[in-house]
């Protein structure tokens, strides 16, 4: 017979462990239940006389008031409630990774030590696969004689804000145990206990490991939904269709079914990412990598979908929110809860700050507190004075949407449907935007009264271009009188910041930077500033890179040029990376720093130098030295990386965590000892060539795994005379001298550099990084320039073959060695015209159709045994040639026909 349960013990009183005890107190007024926590604060608030509870819960007071002091105790005496229990609840948090199961490790060793008597020891938390082997090892080793544990796994699927609902009416109860008679026995105990109140059809029984994934794989699955859809509405936005009206549709279909298909700012909350993390080591640990990425992309899509939301609000905000001031209504992971774990309102309102709005928060539920806590948590390096002078916490939401710019609902909260909106509405900065994250208010009825309305998933993107238009015509005429005076204004404020002849103290930069971020700089300012770019790119590739994020790391003489010319081109962001300070010799070189700069950190120079320029760019100064066990955070949200970094260790470094986080990152390498621009290219860097550091630098990451997809700038010039200076002292006071050398053989010594050289350098891979962010790619860099002698030759070569089929010795053909560059290089890109177009070993050229006289569009690349095999076939000494697309393959035919109509077009351009 199974053991008769009297007295329950619960560890952890926090969200599962207190709702869930407080209802089997109220359904089994038989069993006395103790709920324990180490945390008294908690504690004391669950027996609070006026029931002011530690979780907000719809009914959980409810039931509170009825069994507590009847048979429902909470209490901070672990030991004691142990002692007493016959079943005792492990219900403590379980945050992700390996340490995830320290709390249950704990609560387990603590039942160890205490019992004197047989427990059955529950595990309520949920936890990864074959936990309970774990405790199963801690109590047998710790156990005193006559005293037997038996372990259940009973996972808890209630959900927050339902709990009390999900507890009275669960689907179903989950209940684990080992296959042995005794593991039956104890499943059947714990059975009991719900047959109280839950039918006893709905209390499935299985095995322990197949109870313990059920509760990692029911999270994953339910969060796979929400991905799912959250996915489909980034294709809505793209294509007009609504998301609603998607789900509505699918969720018909009674094998999917109409839950969980509500498209959001993304799913929070402490379970899913977690439990989805868990299940993801546990793939891995299985050595199962297909599966693992398989459920890591549930969390990545969530990421996703978080960041586009923030950017669709910055880009609706005519691409800069910077002063602008947006109201959050919500902080809650969802409604009817005051829990704000892994809540999107965070990450959003992380984000707004770091585009310095200045954000209003309103939550029903959430304590002010708790608010602090979690924005200062999520950004540990920014000091909480300063995110309180940016944030406000409203008292009402009417309170948070006065004066603001837009408003976003990050929690669904049934009362933000029913808020006045008509009278929201008048107190707005008119355009008045609203972003429903949750898609919870009537979009039309809020569209009348005049808000531009943006979902998470109508087609937002249209409306958003319409709106860009139609604000921008109406105010043209008068931004256009007020131009002048913006201009003259902006121009008082840059001298009361401006230089002074004094040398400057950070304290200085400080505050001539926070000053000039003051002025609200007009769109039609920054349109006029930027309008040679504008008529380059057009409108939507500008808005791609106005909205974009470069990364610099370095800030010396490649990385300020790159720095400068990516923010005077419409950059707004960009976070720059670098250690160092300048130095009277970094002026030879240097984009930003002038004399009285001597002694500043470089990234605060070109900081300044940045908001001098461009009053629309955003600068993250990061004083600090890249290192790849930490450098990660400084990547993230980068559209694009520079490596601008002389170092070669940390430049391998930063190459290959790019690579390995699929982080687009251009390199640039060694500028140092040249002086020919002419040999300057951009090239991938499996392709580069007499470069030195690029080799190095190649050879590096090759034993790393890693051998192309990094587009580099270089140079192929050999340098004549490398005349290398010894290292000043101070140099090897810093110590690590070794790491100052920029490739190998020049450890320790200094390499001349020639100045416009790296600017060079910086500004390609400024060029390069903005062709890309427009997605108007520079069309296939040539691999090599400047190969003259390569060019002689394949003339030879091709005079020579022309001559032997003539029978006679020609003097010249009717192109020249210049024609032969453009048609190698710049029409076929150095490949041959034969799949898979490799850059041949011996590249020729050869007249394509011999009916034809030579024309430089009439003549294709090929690997020199091919370029034989094909006049030998095609040629006619009787002048009855064959053609060509008889004896190519299709793919060929169509390459040589493409060349010759680009040839056509540079003949048109010359001509
Ligand atoms: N929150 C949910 O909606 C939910 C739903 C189902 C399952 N779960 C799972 O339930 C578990 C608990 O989650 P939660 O949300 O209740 O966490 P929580 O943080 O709200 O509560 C855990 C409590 O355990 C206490 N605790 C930790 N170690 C202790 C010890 N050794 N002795 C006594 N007290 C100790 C903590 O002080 C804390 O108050 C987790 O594994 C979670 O994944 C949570
Ligand atoms: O269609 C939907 C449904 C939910 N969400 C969001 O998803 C998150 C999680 O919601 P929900 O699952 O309702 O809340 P949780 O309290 O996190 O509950 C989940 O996690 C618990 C802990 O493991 C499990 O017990 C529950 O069964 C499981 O639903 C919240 O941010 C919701 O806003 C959506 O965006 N769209």
């Amino acid at each position: 017979m199974s053991p008769k349960v009297t007295k329950i013990c619960c560890i952890g009183a926090g969200y599962v462990g207190g709702p869930t005890c407080a209802v089997i107190a109220l359904k089994c007024p038989h069993i006395k239940v103790t709920i324990v926590d180490l945390n008294k604060a908690r504690i004391d608030a669950w027996n609070s006389p006026d029931f002011k509870l530690p979780i907000y819960e719809p009914g959980l007071d409810e039931v509170v008031r009825q069994a507590r002091g009847r048979n429902l105790f909470f209490s901070t005496d672990v030991d004691k409630a142990i002692e007493e229990a016959e079943l005792i609840f492990v219900s403590v948090n379980t945050p992700t990774k390996k340490s995830g199961v320290r709390y249950v490790e704990r609560a387990t060793r603590n039942i160890a030590n205490i019992a004197t008597s047989s427990k059955i020891v529950v595990e309520k938390s949920t936890v990864p696969c074959r936990t309970a082997e774990s405790m199963r090892t801690i109590l047998e080793a710790n156990s005193k004689p006559n005293c037997r544990f038996d372990i259940l796994s009973n996972p808890e699927f209630l959900a927050e804000g339902t709990a009390i609902q999900d507890l009275f009416k669960p689907d179903r109860v989950l209940i684990g145990s080992l296959q042995t008679p005794e593991g039956i026995r104890a499943c059947e105990a714990l059975s009991e206990v719900y047959a109280n109140w839950v039918p006893k059809d709905r209390i499935l029984t299985v095995g322990l490991w197949s109870s313990e994934l059920s509760k990692l794989a029911a999270n994953a699955m339910l969060a796979q939904r929400i991905s799912s859809i959250n996915a489909l509405s980034a294709i809505c936005e793209s294509t007009g269709a609504n998301i609603d009206e998607v789900a509505h549709a699918i969720g018909y279909d009674t094998r999917i079914g109409p839950k969980f298909l509500k498209a959001s700012v993304g799913f929070g909350g402490s379970c899913f990412q977690k439990d989805i993390l868990n299940l993801v080591y546990l793939s891995e640990s299985c050595h199962l990598p297909e599966v693992a990425a398989y459920w890591r992309q549930v969390v990545e899509m969530n990421e996703y979908q978080k960041r586009r939301f923030s950017k669709r609000v910055v880009d609706t905000l005519f691409n800069t929110i910077t002063g602008k001031r947006i109201a959050v209504l919500g902080f809650a992971f969802k409604a009817d809860t005051g829990d704000t774990r892994e809540s999107a309102a965070i990450t959003l309102i992380k984000d707004f700050l770091s585009e310095r709005a200045l954000v209003n928060v309103f939550d029903p539920q959430v304590e002010h507190s708790q608010i602090w806590m979690d924005l200062q948590e999520a950004s540990p390096l920014v000091p909480l004075d300063h995110i309180k002078k940016h944030v406000t916490i409203a008292s009402s939401a009417l309170e948070a949407c006065k004066g603001v710019d837009a408003i976003v609902i990050a929690t669904e909260w049934k009362e933000f449907k029913e808020l006045d909106w008509e009278q929201l509405y008048k107190t707005m900065n008119k355009p008045a935007f609203l972003f429903d994250g949750r898609l919870l208010v009537d979009a039309q009825k809020l569209t009348q009264i005049g808000f531009k309305l943006i979902g998470t998933a109508i087609a937002a993107s249209l409306a958003t271009a319409t709106l860009l238009v139609s604000h921008n015509t109406l105010s043209k005429r008068q931004r256009r009188k007020h131009l002048e005076e913006d201009i003259k204004r902006s121009l008082a404020e840059f001298d009361a910041t401006g230089e002074s002849s004094r040398l400057r103290t950070p304290e200085d930069e400080d505050e001539s930077l926070s000053s000039s971020y003051s002025v609200a700089y007009d769109e039609e300012l920054i349109r006029e500033q930027l309008a040679r770019n504008y008529a380059f790119f057009t409108e939507e590739s500008m808005a791609k890179i106005r909205s974009s994020r470069v990364v610099i790391v370095g800030a010396g003489g490649v990385g300020s040029w790159a720095a400068v010319m990516l923010a005077r081109s419409g950059v707004s962001k960009i976070r720059i990376i670098d250690f160092d300070q300048v130095t009277l010799s970094s002026l030879n070189r240097h984009a930003t720093a002038g004399l009285t700069d001597v002694g500043m950190k470089k990234v605060k120079c070109v900081e300044k130098a940045l908001k001098k320029m461009c009053r629309w760019v955003q600068v993250e100064a990061v004083n600090d030295l890249w290192r790849k066990e930490t450098g990660g955070d400084l990547l993230e949200g980068a559209d694009w990386v520079i490596d601008a970094i002389d170092n070669i260790q940390t430049k391998v470094d930063l190459l290959k965590y790019c690579h390995d986080h699929s982080i687009k990152v251009f390199s640039s390498m060694g500028a140092g000892a040249k002086c020919d621009p002419t040999r300057i290219q951009i090239s991938d860097i499996s392709y580069t060539v007499y470069d030195p550091l690029a080799r190095s630098v190649r050879r590096r990451l090759r034993l790393l795994g890693v051998n192309n997809g990094i587009p580099v700038v270089y140079s192929t010039e050999v340098p004549g005379d490398v005349k290398l200076l010894p290292l000043p002292e101070e140099e090897f006071q810093k110590g690590a001298v070794k790491e100052l050398g920029a490739f190998d053989d020049f450890r320790v010594r200094i390499l001349p550099v020639l100045g416009p050289l790296p600017a060079i350098f910086g500004l390609n891979a400024a060029t390069y990084i903005l062709c890309e962010l427009a997605e108007k790619p520079i069309f296939n860099p040539l691999p090599i320039k400047n190969r003259r002698k390569l060019y002689e030759r394949m003339y030879r070569d091709l005079l020579h073959r022309e001559s032997k089929l003539a029978g006679e010795q020609l003097n010249r053909l009717p192109i020249d060695e210049d024609d032969v560059g453009l048609i190698f290089d710049d029409l076929y890109r150095g490949r041959s015209a034969v799949p898979p177009y490799d850059v041949p070993q011996r590249p020729t050229i050869v007249r394509w159709d011999f009916h034809k006289p030579i024309t430089i569009d009439n003549l294709a690349v090929f690997e020199f045994k091919d370029a034989e095999k094909h006049a030998k076939a095609c040629w006619s000494a009787t002048g009855d040639h064959v053609d060509p697309d008889s004896i190519w393959e299709e793919a060929v035919q169509q390459t040589v026909k493409r060349r010759a109509v680009e040839a056509q077009k540079v003949l048109d351009w010359v001509m």
